[in-house]
């Protein structure tokens, strides 16, 4: 989130217009901040807020800003987002009060445009409310779409995908070029979830109607990116109604685009099912098949499958891949926990064939290496942002009704109060400690907990493992065009998703024998 250019301009403008009306701003903030002890933090003017006084550098992730934030002020830092009063926790024992002790209170969402649009009028997971339809999509997520079971039932498709990503490396290797795995591992991510929820191409078709991939791409890719951006328009009134960035007007369009595709999806998929097509067995079944099969109090309008279409796409693609990289780049960083990883994988899977999911239950070094890397690396450093639906207290402070907080996830992780030697990637200290990854231990917390925890923490931590798995198993790598030792994993994009700010361009020389390498040509053609 990049503060500074969008900040002063809008100060500019908005300077004039609050002159006049600052001192009656100021007087009623005394008489109402007066009643109430809120957490410490860098003050607030009447309109822009706190923006003025962030310290904002050009370019920093929002996540490291606040840090400093949390520096100078402590584990708990009031600001204001324009007039939104908001708090920002970065401590183990303050996150537990907000995702368990008082879940109930803070498990709603604020009311963003990109919950209005990209969320079709906040009636997808992410952005839905606190209520019964998020009770539904939480139980249709957990019992029906990502369960244990239907995640177990999809493994094909990913094993499939990493096998076409790996043929790709070997292409490269053969051709004497390096790989840019970022981008690969990026479109193996979306690849996957689009074949969970679609199902496989069939020529020009996908999901039985006539609908390009590179369209649908593009339009994901599209609504990833506005995701990812920071409104003005959503704290400052002005911003909103002048909309200089053109947001809105693009949000708009990206929705309609969605509504026309996903539409053309759900019509396609619906003529199947009509003209009796029946899939052979469950595994079979898309995500799309079962949404569409959903009936009774279940059952959901096309808007809201569509936002599901679109929730999973977006929470769940970028999230994973990024993480994926940023794995296989400490492990570059650090060639003995790579050749370490590499005899651990060998000596369960052998030689003489890839990695399979089946696998991953006994590669508990494996394990502990994901951890590590989604303990430094968090894929959402600052989750999604709660809202409080009632006046509260937390930690001797009050907390106002419709308090934005974010929990700045990739703080909460380092916190040297928890972890010795905090930013050292050291995979063994979860052999001596078995941290929880999934919400449990409020020390890690990656995929945040309580009710708003990450609904596809399953099918993202499985994904990780075979991905990383596969690729170091089947390759050597090295890093192309620097040393190792150069290999940046201090910093990050600004953005929803944290990304390396820079691609990992990788030489890779494979390690198992040929023969299995050649098999996957014949995979890779029936790919999307
Ligand atoms: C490494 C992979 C992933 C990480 C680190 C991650 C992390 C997160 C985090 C931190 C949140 C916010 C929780 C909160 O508000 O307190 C979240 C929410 C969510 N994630 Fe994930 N996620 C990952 C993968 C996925 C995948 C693969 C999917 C689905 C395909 C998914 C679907 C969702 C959904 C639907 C929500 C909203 C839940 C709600 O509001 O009730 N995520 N995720």
């Amino acid at each position: 989130m990049d503060f500074t250019a969008g900040v002063l301009l809008w100060i500019e403008c908005l300077v004039g217009l609050s002159l006049g009306v600052t001192m009656l701003g100021v007087l009623v903030q005394k008489l109402r901040g007066s009643k109430l002890k809120l957490p410490p933090g860098p003050g607030a003017y009447p309109f822009v807020g706190s923006f003025p006084q962030l310290g904002a550098v050009p370019g920093e992730p929002a996540h490291r800003m606040f840090k400093r934030l949390e520096q100078k002020y402590g584990p708990i830092v009031f600001m204001k987002m324009g007039s939104c009063p908001t708090i920002i926790v970065s401590d183990s024992e303050t996150a537990k009060m907000v995702l368990k002790d008082q879940d109930n209170l803070f498990a709603s969402r604020p009311s963003l445009s990109v919950g209005k649009y990209l969320g079709f009028s906040y009636t997808n997971l992410v952005w839905t409310q606190m209520g019964d339809h998020h009770k539904l999509l939480r139980k249709i997520y957990t019992t029906e779409l990502l369960s244990p079971k239907r995640v177990t039932q999809s493994h094909e498709v990913r094993e499939n995908g990493i096998r076409t990503t790996i043929s790709g490396m070997l292409e490269d290797s053969s051709n004497g070029k390096p790989t840019n795995l970022t981008v690969e591992l990026n479109n193996l991510s979306l690849n996957n979830l689009l074949n969970m929820l679609l199902g496989k191409r069939k020529g020009e078709m996908l999901g039985g109607v006539s609908l390009s991939m590179e369209e649908l791409k593009d339009l994901v890719r599209e609504a990833i990116e506005l995701a990812g951006e920071f409104d003005y328009g959503d704290y400052l009134p002005l911003a909103r109604w002048l909309d200089l960035t053109n947001f809105i007007g693009r949000m708009k369009k990206t929705q309609q685009r969605m509504r026309v595709i996903a539409g053309k999806l759900i019509e396609g998929h619906r003529q199947q099912q009509r003209s009796g097509q029946q899939k052979e067995s469950q595994g079979d079944l898309t995500l799309l098949d079962v949404l569409l099969s959903l009936k009774g109090d279940c059952a959901l309008s096309d808007d809201a499958i569509i936002g599901v279409i679109f929730d999973m796409i977006i929470a769940g693609s970028d999230t994973t891949s990024a993480s994926a990289d940023w794995t296989i780049a400490e492990l570059m960083a650090n060639p003995h926990l790579m050749k370490k990883l590499q005899v651990h994988i060998d000596s369960v899977v052998g030689k003489e064939r890839l990695v399979k999911e089946s696998d991953l239950p006994h590669l508990p070094f494996l394990h502990s290496v994901i951890k590590e890397s989604l303990r430094l690396h968090a894929p959402a450093p600052l989750g999604v942002p709660h809202c409080s639906v009632q006046a509260t207290k937390l930690a001797g402070y009050d907390i106002p009704i419709g308090t934005t907080v974010l929990i700045n996830l990739w703080a909460l992780n380092r916190d040297p109060k928890n972890w010795l030697n905090a930013e050292d990637f050291h995979p063994e200290r979860f052999e001596e400690n078995d941290i929880n990854l999934f919400g449990r231990d409020f020390t890690l917390l990656p995929f945040s907990s309580g009710r708003r925890g990450c609904s596809g923490m399953l099918l993202g931590f499985t994904s990780i493992q075979l991905i990383v798995a596969t690729v170091v198993h089947a390759f050597d790598l090295e890093p192309y065009g620097m040393q190792a030792s150069e290999i940046d994993l201090n910093h990050e994009k600004p953005g929803l998703t944290m990304l390396r700010a820079e691609d990992l361009v990788v030489k890779a020389s494979p390690r198992l024998p040929l023969h299995l390498y050649d098999n996957l040509l014949e995979i890779k053609d029936h790919q999307l």
